[in-house]
């Protein structure tokens, strides 16, 4: 086969597709020749008797032809069809079509085995129609009624019959593998498969075509080694009647039973057949025993799937957004354009930069054999390729000389560059463009983003927008001195999940120890914010509240693995879809679970004024909490290891680090240098687990946030700012002690009960049920531990139940009232 490797592929189209031009003008030559053969071939059989008697005319201008393709296509039927094999000529102007098809790639045919076809009906045809006619006409061309004469003189008449229909008998039997147990099921298999088959004829697509040819061949080769399997594999009987399969056509086996298919969905039909018990027993005449077992489908959730159909036919389904259906999502005008922000490249800078770093690396005898420059918003990424022979460490240890050499600050060399094979010298440009918020949120990649929590940072060095999903991360540690640009990076994160978000799937807990960052946001407390019930505030900047509003989390983030284990979810999306589709009955405590994402500002303070109080929770948090759409970003000006623990570390994978003042803080937060020799102003290096990006953070000033709040706030809201559930660290614990019967809970038996007839130790389990606060639900939980019910506090799993009845609950509380 020829390779079409001359003509360069097109944008978008996969070299395969592409064909030369040779075998584009001979695959259409070949189609046109079919074509015209075809036509000719009828024209000539409507008119033969007349058109015969014009042979060796050819040029005589007056001798008109009555074919469609004059005297050529005269001369043309003359020659394949009188003088040579009669109808079957077709078959060779339908060769033609199959190799013009060929030679243009369109695999409709399998090559030899049509030629293989051709080839015996050119030669049975023609023999076949001389004996019908007898040589009359021309069906059966010279060739026909000279071989059947022949035939006739040396076998006779019954002779050549014999022949014939021996002939086409035997070559039906070898091309469709006929026996007359085969035909029975192949006439079944037509019978159950015209559908499919009347759909498999409907015109398709090339390439779907070709894929279906392929499907099909490995069907074929499957089919055969199922075959051979069954017939040398030993199959024990396991049930008393023995078993039979004749052939394996694709059949629906009855409606109890799912449709059973090998792993690659040819289907079983297996002759009768009875069903004990989810088993089928197939029986027939053959000798091979074939037991087919179908697994039951245990679905608990089948009621519940028709109630839940019924109910989403009757109302829809439910609708998160219908509180506040007429919300609008804040226009793209809010932003500021602050202009054209498209690259200008400054050939001088560029050449000057080149030549520093050429001469600069041959002084040090580093040899360079390419060199390549990339322009980005505010860095430019000159590539370069050493010559053989080159350590790479030699040049990563030249980063102050090349820095000093060009006088530029920020100068990163990234040795060698992942999946390129060159080393990366970035070098900062001396006139940066601007990313603007607004250029990056009106883009269509953000614009058309699917992510769950879609946050988009900037630009990267090479101008791409870049996006990531807070959801994925799952949580961002951010860390950068003092101006660096971070203030501007958590309002960019916000304002992007802010421009894509409903109030109903999202909410922020708001975490500012410096009062002043995040205060714009107080205005979309009834909209986005999530608070205390007890909170003044929706923005947290005390220190005290701040970890009562952590370890509330903590509860919601039990109370929603409770609510997802319960319905069998395993995650928030799961859970929310089943919740949408009416599949979870809100009078059990299932609710729509917006997406909480917890943002602090400054950590350090939190760190230095609360110490292991703040750092626990939001280590539970960071570790449990991504499966229930609580995600975190955490902010901080000194990315210390007393700041940043091990613990706090090893949760967040994600790192955004801007500009820190020295290498030790940028190992901290990245786990390498490089943030150090950033230049500031949103310039930021972000570390996603894998690899280390340097990205441009797109700028948002304070001033379009505020407009953006007022849009939002401007708007109906909820009546108040999503409530956290109740938490009040010091009760709940202090309440564990010794049992006072006559301080028990009015609800305290009840609560009991409740739990051993489930046999779960759960608080949330029991505020649901018994409809109560946290507070109240938790101080019942600790009478029931003090007075033995049940066990200590397990982490995340519910508590043990030590009484197993209702029976022996009730002479415990007897017991008690005493
Ligand atoms: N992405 C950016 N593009 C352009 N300029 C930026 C960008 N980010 C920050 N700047 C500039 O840097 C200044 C300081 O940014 P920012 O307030 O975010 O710093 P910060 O790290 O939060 O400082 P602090 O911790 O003291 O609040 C901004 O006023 C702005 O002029």
């Amino acid at each position: 086969m020829e390779k079409n490797t001359k003509t360069a592929p097109a944008k978008g189209v996969s070299q395969s597709k592409t064909l030369s031009r040779p075998r584009i003008f001979f695959g259409v030559l070949f189609l046109l020749i079919s074509v015209v053969l075809t036509f000719s071939f009828i024209s000539y059989l409507m008119s033969w008797r007349a058109d015969q008697s014009q042979a060796g005319t050819m040029l005589d201008k007056t001798v008109k032809s009555s074919n469609i393709f004059g005297k050529a296509g005269d001369w043309l039927g003359n020659l394949f069809i009188f003088e040579s094999i009669g109808l079957a000529a077709f078959i060779v102007a339908f060769l033609y079509l199959v190799f013009g098809l060929i030679i243009l790639k369109k695999n409709y045919f399998k090559p030899w085995k049509t030629i293989g076809h051709s080839l015996f009906f050119i030669c049975w045809l023609p023999i076949f129609l001389g004996a019908v006619t007898r040589g009359e006409g021309v069906l059966s061309g010279v060739y026909g009624y000279q071989i059947m004469e022949f035939l006739n003189s040396v076998i006779g008449t019954a002779g050549l019959w014999l022949v014939l229909v021996v002939s086409i008998g035997l070559y039906f039997i070898l091309e469709f593998n006929l026996n007359p147990n085969n035909v029975k099921s192949k006439l079944d298999d037509l019978n159950a498969n015209t559908v499919g088959r009347v759909k498999a004829m409907m015109p398709k697509s090339a390439e779907k075509f070709e894929a279906d040819q392929e499907l099909e061949n490995a069907d074929e080769l499957d089919l055969e080694a199922a075959e051979m399997v069954a017939a040398s594999t030993p199959v024990v009987p396991v049930t008393p009647t023995p078993v039979v399969i004749k052939d394996f056509p694709p059949v629906e086996i009855s409606n109890d039973f799912e449709t059973i298919k090998t792993p690659n969905e040819t289907s079983f039909d297996a002759g009768p057949m009875q069903a004990v018990d989810g088993k089928i027993n197939l029986t027939g005449d053959d000798d091979i025993n074939f037991k087919v077992e179908v697994a039951q489908t245990h679905d608990v959730l089948d009621d519940h799937d028709k109630k839940s159909n019924e109910l989403v036919e009757k109302h829809g389904l439910y609708d998160h957004k219908l509180d506040l259906a007429n919300f609008q999502m804040p226009p793209i005008d809010l932003l500021r354009d602050y202009g054209n922000e498209e690259i200008a490249i400054n050939r001088d800078e560029l050449e000057e930069n080149k030549n520093k770093i050429v001469g600069l690396l041959k002084n040090f005898n580093v040899g360079i054999a390419e060199i390549k420059a990339t322009v980005g918003p505010t860095v430019t990424l000159y590539e370069i390729v050493p010559e053989a022979g080159i350590r790479v460490a030699s040049i990563k240890k030249l980063q102050d000389d090349i820095a000093l050499n060009l006088s530029a600050l920020g100068i990163r060399i990234i040795a060698p560059m992942p999946g390129k094979g060159t080393i990366g010298i970035e070098v900062p440009r001396k006139n940066p463009s601007m990313v603007s918020m607004r250029s990056v949120i009106s883009s269509q990649k953000f614009q058309n983003s699917d992510m769950d929590l879609p946050v988009v940072f900037g630009k990267t060095i090479s101008n791409e927008i870049f996006m990531a999903d807070l959801s994925k991360m799952p949580h961002l540690l951010m860390a950068g001195a003092t101006g660096q640009g971070k203030s501007v990076g958590i309002n960019a994160i916000l304002t992007s999940l802010l421009y894509k978000k409903h109030p109903s799937e999202l909410k922020f807990v708001m975490v500012d120890p410096k009062k002043v960052e995040l205060s714009l946001y107080s205005k979309i407390e009834r909209h986005y914010l999530a608070k205390l019930p007890d909170g003044d505030d929706a923005i947290i900047t005390d220190t005290h509240k701040v970890i009562n509003t952590l370890n509330s989390l903590c509860v919601e983030m039990d109370q929603r693995y409770d609510l997802l284990k319960n319905a069998f979810c395993k995650n928030l999306k799961e859970y929310n879809k089943k919740f949408s589709e009416r599949k979870l009955n809100p009078e059990n405590g299932h609710r729509y679970l917006p997406y909480i994402v917890l943002v602090v500002d400054e950590f350090a303070d939190l760190i230095m004024t609360a110490g292991k109080e703040v750092e626990l929770p939001i280590a539970r948090l960071a570790q449990l909490a991504r499966a229930v759409g609580i995600h975190l970003i955490v902010a901080t000006q000194r990315p210390s290891v007393n700041v940043i623990t091990g613990m706090i570390k090893a949760n967040f994978p994600a790192r955004a680090a801007f500009r820190v003042i020295s290498s030790v803080d940028s190992r901290t937060i990245l786990d390498s240098p490089g943030a150090d020799q950033l230049i500031g102003k949103g310039d930021m290096l972000y570390f996603n687990g894998n690899e280390i990006l340097r990205l441009q953070c797109a700028f948002v000033d304070t001033p379009e946030v505020e407009k953006i709040a007022e849009f939002i706030g401007e708007q109906k809201g909820y009546s108040s700012a999503f409530m956290l559930p109740e938490y009040s660290g010091e009760d709940t614990t202090s309440t564990v002690g010794a049992f006072d019967p006559n301080e028990k809970d009015a609800l305290f038996e009840d609560a009991a009960r409740i739990i051993v007839s489930t046999q779960q130790g759960s608080t949330s389990m029991l505020q649901r049920q018994l409809k109560l606060g946290y507070n109240r639900a938790g101080r019942i939980m600790d009478q029931l531990e003090a007075s033995g019910i049940v066990g200590g506090f397990n982490g995340a799993k519910a508590r043990e139940v030590q009484i197993s009845d209702l029976n022996s609950l009730e002479q415990f509380l007897e017991e008690l009232r005493k």
